[in-house]
Order: C-alpha cells, then sequence, then structure tokens
C-alpha cells in the first residue's frame, strides 16, 4: 500500500518510515500540510498519516484539500494527547481514525490492516461493477451496497477468475440463480453456455437422460438421440439449482461425472466427457442432509469447494429502498413515488420470500393502484398485517372485540352474568374479571 506520512517532526517520520517500510509498504513523507496535498496530487496515495498541527497547512485543512483531491483516500489523523474534541470534527472532516500521540505501533499496525482489507473489497466491487457496466447488455442489474452485499460482490470477484465449483446457499428468493450467472459471466467461461437445471422440477425418470443425455431408442419416447446438460455446457457452466432435491441414486451418477470427468447417455456404449464448471445452488442446508444421509457426503465436497451464503433480505434491510426503486423502474408503466410512510413499512417487513417477495410485492402493488403515490393502504395485506402487529395494533384490535362481545352477551341475557359467561363459554369469574379490566357496567336506564 502506499502510505503518506505527514509531520513536521523529523525524528517522528523517520521512526514511522522505518517501521512502515519493513511492513512492506510504499512510504512517501512530507514534512508540512502544503507539501503533503502536492504528493497527493501527484502520487497515487491509499492512506496518509497527518499530523494535525503542522506549519503552511494545518492537517485538518489539508485533509479537506487531499478528500477534494481523492475522496477515496483513507487518512489517519495524529492528535496531541487527550485532543478528543480536535478529533470528533477531524473525522467528521472524513478522517478514518484519530490516534493520540505517542503512537501506539501495534495498534496503528492494526489499523492500517483494517484499511488493507476495506480497500481490496473496494477494489473488487469497482472490478464487478466496471465489468458489468463495460457489458451493457448484461440481462443482469445486482442492486445494493449493504456491507453485506459488497462483502458478497468482492467473493463473488475472486470466485469468478477461479476455475472451482461453486456451492451458493441460501433462503429462497436471495438471489442464488442471479449470483451464479454473474460468475459465469465475470469468468474466463463468459462466451460458451450457461446452462440451468432445476433438480426439484424434472421428475425422476427423466433427469439421468436431462442431465447426461440417451440414445435413440434408449426408452420408450427416445425418438431421437439426444444431447444431456452436461454436454450442452462444454465449456461453460453449468448450473445446478436446488440440488438438495436430487436422489441418491442421481447422487451417485453425478458424482462419477465430476470426478471421472465422464459420463455415458442412457442407452449409450461409449464414455463422452465434458469440460464443466459446476455452479450449484440449494436453499436447504446440505450439511444437514449429508448428516441424516440424504446427501452424499463426498459429492457435497466435490460440490462445495468454494462457498457463498446469500444474507437473508432482512439482515440487509439498507438494500430495500434501492431494490424498491429499481423495481418500480422496471415495472412502472406510468411515474410512480411511494410515500415516506409506504417505504417505512416496507423497509420493516420481514420478507420471508425475500428479494423475490420484494419483487412481486412492487408488481402487484402497482398493478392495483392508480395515480403516482403508493401510500400503506396500497400495501399487500401481508405486509400491511405485519406492520399492525409491529405496531401492537392487533391487541388493540383483539381487545376490542372482546370488548364488543362480552357487551353483546350481557344485553343479550339482561345482564344476568351466569348466563353471560355460559354463551362466552368462560366462568363467571372470568367475566367479572374482564368487565372490571374494561370499566363494562350496565347502563342505567
Ligand atoms: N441483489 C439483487 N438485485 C436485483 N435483483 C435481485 C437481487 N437479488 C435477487 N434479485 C431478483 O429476485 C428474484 C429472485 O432471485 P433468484 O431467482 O436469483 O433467487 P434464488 O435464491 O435462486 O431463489 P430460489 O431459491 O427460490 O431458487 C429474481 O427476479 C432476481 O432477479
Amino acid at each position: 500500500m502506499n502510505i503518506l506520512i505527514a509531520d513536521d517532526d523529523p525524528m517522528q517520520r523517520e521512526l514511522l518510515q522505518g517501521f512502515l517500510q519493513r511492513q512492506g509498504h510504499r512510504v512517501l513523507c512530507a514534512a508540512d500540510g502544503a507539501e503533503a496535498v502536492a504528493i497527493v496530487r501527484a502520487e497515487p496515495v491509499h492512506l496518509v498519516l497527518l499530523d494535525q498541527r503542522m506549519p503552511k497547512l494545518s492537517g485538518d485543512l489539508a485533509l479537506a484539500e487531499m478528500k477534494a483531491l481523492n475522496p477515496l483516500i483513507r487518512a489517519f489523523m495524529i492528535t496531541g494527547y487527550g485532543a478528543v474534541d480536535t478529533a470528533v470534527s477531524v473525522m467528521k472532516l472524513g478522517a478514518d481514525e484519530f490516534l493520540e500521540k505517542p503512537l501506539d505501533l501495534p495498534s496503528l499496525l492494526e489499523k492500517i490492516q483494517r484499511v488493507e482489507v476495506v480497500l481490496a473489497v473496494d477494489e473488487e466491487v469497482a472490478a464487478v461493477e466496471d465489468a458489468l457496466e463495460e457489458n451493457p447488455g448484461l440481462p443482469l442489474r445486482l442492486i445494493g451496497k449493504s456491507p453485506a452485499m459488497l462483502e458478497l460482490l468482492s467473493v463473488v470477484h475472486r470466485v469468478s477468475s477461479s476455475p472451482w465449483n461453486v456451492l451458493i446457499g441460501g433462503e429462497t428468493g436471495t438471489g442464488k440463480e442471479l449470483i451464479a450467472r454473474l460468475i459465469h459471466l465475470l469468468g474466463t467461461r463468459r462466451d460458451a453456455p450457461f446452462i440451468e437445471v432445476n433438480c426439484a422440477a424434472i421428475p425422476e425418470n427423466l433427469f439421468e437422460s436431462e442431465l447426461f443425455g440417451h440414445e435413440k431408442g434408449a426408452f420408450t419416447g427416445a425418438a431421437k438421440q439426444r444431447r444431456g446438460r452436461f454436454e450442452l455446457a462444454h465449456g461453460g457452466t453449468l448450473f445446478l439449482d436446488e440440488v438438495g432435491e436430487l436422489p441418491l441414486i442421481l447422487q451417485s451418477k453425478l458424482l462419477r461425472a465430476l470426478q471421472e470427468g465422464r459420463f455415458t447417455r442412457v442407452g449409450g456404449e461409449s464414455d463422452l466427457t465434458a469440460d464443466v464448471r459446476i455452479i450449484t445452488a440449494s436453499n436447504r442446508d446440505l450439511r444437514i442432509m449429508v448428516e441424516d444421509g440424504r446427501f452424499r457426503e463426498d459429492l457435497f465436497f466435490r460440490l462445495n469447494v468454494l462457498e457463498i451464503d446469500l444474507p437473508p433480505l432482512r439482515q440487509r434491510r439498507e438494500d430495500i429502498p434501492a431494490l424498491i426503486e429499481h423495481f418500480v423502474a422496471r415495472y412502472a408503466d406510468r411515474p410512480v413515488r411511494l410515500s415516506h410512510e409506504a417505504l417505512d413499512v416496507l423497509v420493516k417487513y420481514a420478507y420471508p420470500g425475500n428479494v423475490r417477495e420484494l419483487e412481486h410485492i412492487v408488481q402487484r402493488t402497482l398493478t392495483l393502484t392508480r395515480g403516482g403515490l403508493i401510500k400503506p393502504a396500497d400495501l399487500p395485506p401481508e405486509v400491511r398485517r405485519a406492520e399492525m402487529i409491529d405496531h401492537g395494533l392487533l391487541q388493540e384490535r383483539i381487545e376490542a372485540v372482546e370488548r364488543e362481545m362480552l357487551v353483546s352477551a350481557l344485553e343479550r341475557t339482561a345482564w344476568i352474568q351466569t348466563r353471560a359467561a355460559e354463551i362466552l363459554g368462560i366462568s363467571e369469574r372470568v367475566l367479572r374479571y374482564k368487565m372490571g379490566k374494561y370499566g363494562i357496567r350496565r347502563r342505567e336506564v
């Protein structure tokens, strides 16, 4: 990493320079704020260690200028001992950390390592975003800037440039297929086919022929020779969705194809080969299935060379507004805006069906409402119901209904409590308790 030290104290500069160079960093030095800004203008600097008190240009002002030149630059401000007040204002200027003199080198190192991780993630995310921008034809838009999503993008970048099989886990609708396609499109196999097999959707007796193909006459109905998905995916990626649904017998056949790189068409004699990268997805926990003997352990390890876990939407609520905007832009046939309250309800909802559910909610709401403003009342009932529960409205309604039933039973029985309790199916004691709770008294006529 390129680190700039800006400090007017030559001893301090030398100490830090030696220390950081020994850690393998390229270190630049400046004796005042103005020189530091000049270096940032001329050189790619990742991190700057700034003494707050410097001649010519103070650390604060120098930082503001550096940020204007390069908003991505990371900065640690070094302040005098006990200068916490200034530290707060310095953070507002965009310093990532502040350190007090005398510097504690191990803690400095730890903070620098944290910056390195963040920079690595930033670079990978930028690479994925560049690739998506360079290919406007890509049918994929991956929305989300939450920390979980950025981390995911960085993993996707690393995974896509490797040749290994990938297992993508995550609840239904979290975007497993989208990520599988993205890995394919970002990798070296992008010009070869991406072939998808939904293991849950193919009848068991047709599965082998679907995957490996069949020869003419191999079984009733096999009028022609047919190539399987393995062959079709040659050179590219085979995406096995819901792989947990694969019956054990087919798991063995898949394992053989993966282990030996060979397979046979149903009814065929000769072995065929195909060069295929396998990406699998499952919303079931395959580890538990392995423990229960429902999924072959050896197959699991073959498929799970790299593992990606997609977080449920409720764990990255920051992404919800951007996703809504994305789906509104995709599905609205008129200019539509969400009221602040409606957005609030949507951000708080739990989304058991994750992004797919949010997509459907937006679609349904757009179809069922007219006009350009979506209010909470326009949202589907399950979303509104959840909101009522959230706000304790459910309890309120239950109590209102209960009170009404008590009064009506009492009126029907001319306020004879024994009989009213009987109609209500509760004891007289409970009836009296509830009458007290709701303040129900016979109205004098
Ligand atoms: N980050 C995202 N940005 C934009 N759209 C997304 C995102 N994640 C998911 N989607 C959309 O949500 C829908 C569901 O995604 P996908 O089919 O990839 O989920 P899945 O995890 O494979 O679901 P299942 O487990 O049910 O097969 C798709 O329409 C997809 O385009």
